[in-house]
């Protein structure tokens, strides 16, 4: 092809440029904008999650792929939501699994109701807070603690704020995504303090457990980190991490689970689920998320081999008449016993079967983050959850369960028949 034919039209072109230098410009800025929008569903759009709270998040496809579990990939409804509050209970387990392996008092104090509280449980309530503020700065958050005995105490305040100074995924993009350190002291108290809220049927809000089963954390038993959402009401996106239960879904059920536990390695386990999508389970990491594997309860063939959990602690379910419920229902099996929502995670996945916990007092209600993620979790593997009347649990009544009473949670199949051995027992029918 003749050289003058092709450089003709070129030069003619080069001219234009020069003449024009706005189109220079123009032209520049188009394919600046071009190029930021074929990487912006990697890296550009989930970032601006962190200016816009759970606006932009909601809507996008969840984060980077890279951190993205199986589970969120699949649909962007609550997906980042979900992974946030994978990645915040994972971090706040990295905090509490540090005080879990202190030997002693584990810095405990006792609450006005007598119940105790731990260093850990203030620094996993300000570390999941945190995260919550960064990513969703307009929910609600109703959270088991408050700060007031740090204001008043320097060296438990010091001690907590040096634990969640140091805490942090050991992953860049992780940590990021949860929107960073804490700024100072301060801070960390405020943080714990915008746990207040009196909950309710309107609107989002986030409930957490920082560490629920703080009697089993102290004795070196169960406990879980646990953060759900709820949206006018009804429980969302439920995650529960549980640094002591093995990783592997399959693993029964010991009868010494709930005791004498060391935080070895190859434990620890992340239980998740978003409302109508399915429960999850994954490997509790320090970084980024873990690839999850979908969880479902087993189904029950015989109810003489069945297993049933309940609480350790006597004084938060009444043993003796779970044992007359086994007793008719023709189990065979001892009950488990362990703290914390580590009950719920454990049936979810097939490991237990039924977990019962009957009132031992007309006055106590039970807390909604004692509650709803696991709710969830059971739920979405194929479970029913209804206290000892029947009734879905209603978390929309406020901060605690106050219209419930117990928790009845089974396989779908069998809850009717395991609720009217409950009943029959308890004098409710
Ligand atoms: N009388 C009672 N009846 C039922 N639950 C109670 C109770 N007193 C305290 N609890 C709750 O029981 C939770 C532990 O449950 P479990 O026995 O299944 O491990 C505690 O959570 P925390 O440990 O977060 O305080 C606490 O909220
Ligand atoms: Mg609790």
């Amino acid at each position: 092809m003749p050289v003058g034919k092709s450089e003709g039209p070129l030069r003619s072109r080069a001219n234009l440029f020069r003449t024009h230098p706005s189109l220079t410009i123009i032209l520049s800025l188009l394919i600046l904008i071009l190029a930021i929008f074929t990487s912006a569903s990697t890296s550009v759009i989930p970032r601006l999650g962190l200016l816009f709270g759970h606006l932009t998040p909601r809507h996008t496809p969840a984060t980077t792929t890279r951190h993205v579990t199986t589970a969120a990939t699949m649909t962007t409804i609550y997906a980042a939501e979900l992974e946030v509050a994978q990645l915040a209970v994972q971090r706040a387990a990295q905090l509490t699994k540090r005080v879990f392996r202190e030997k002693g008092t584990k810095g405990a104090v006792a609450k006005d109701d007598a119940s105790p509280v731990t260093v850990g449980d203030f620094g996993a309530q300000a570390l999941i807070i945190a995260a919550l503020r960064a990513r969703f700065p307009h929910d609600a958050i109703v959270a088991e603690e408050e700060a007031a005995p740090l204001r008043t105490d320097a060296a438990l305040r010091e001690r907590i704020w040096r634990l969640v100074r140091e805490t942090r995924l050991d992953d860049v993009a992780a940590e990021g995504l949860l929107g960073g350190a804490v700024a100072d002291v301060e801070d960390m108290l405020a943080l714990i303090d915008r746990g207040k809220s009196e909950g309710g049927r309107r609107g989002r809000v986030w409930t957490i457990d920082p560490i629920d089963g703080t009697k089993g954390f102290l004795r070196g038993g169960q406990y879980a980190v646990a953060l759900a959402l709820l949206e006018n009401g009804d429980v969302k996106v439920g995650v529960l991490g549980c640094p002591n239960l093995p990783v592997d879904d399959a693993a029964p059920l010991t009868a010494d689970i709930g005791a004498n536990q060391t935080d070895e390695e190859g434990r620890g386990v992340i239980f998740s689920a978003v409302i109508g999508q399915g429960a999850w389970s994954r490997p509790l990491g320090t970084g980024a998320l873990a690839e999850g594997k979908r969880i479902s309860m087993k189904p029950i063939t015989e109810m003489s081999s069945a297993s049933f959990c309940e609480s350790v602690e006597a004084g938060h379910s009444n043993q003796s008449e779970a044992a007359q419920i086994a007793q008719k229902l023709g189990i065979t099996k001892p009950s488990v016993r362990m703290d914390s929502q580590a009950k719920y995670g454990s049936i979810a996945r097939g490991a237990g079967d039924i977990y019962l916990r009957l009132p031992t007092s007309k006055t106590y209600q039970e807390k909604i983050w004692d509650h709803a993620a696991g709710d969830l979790i059971v739920r979405e593997a194929g479970g029913q959850v209804t206290d000892t009347k029947g009734q879905r649990l209603d978390f929309g009544v406020g901060r605690t369960l106050a219209t419930n009473s117990g928790v009845v949670a089974a396989p779908a199949a069998v809850h009717g028949q395991v609720l009217e051995a409950v009943q029959e027992v308890l004098g409710l029918k």
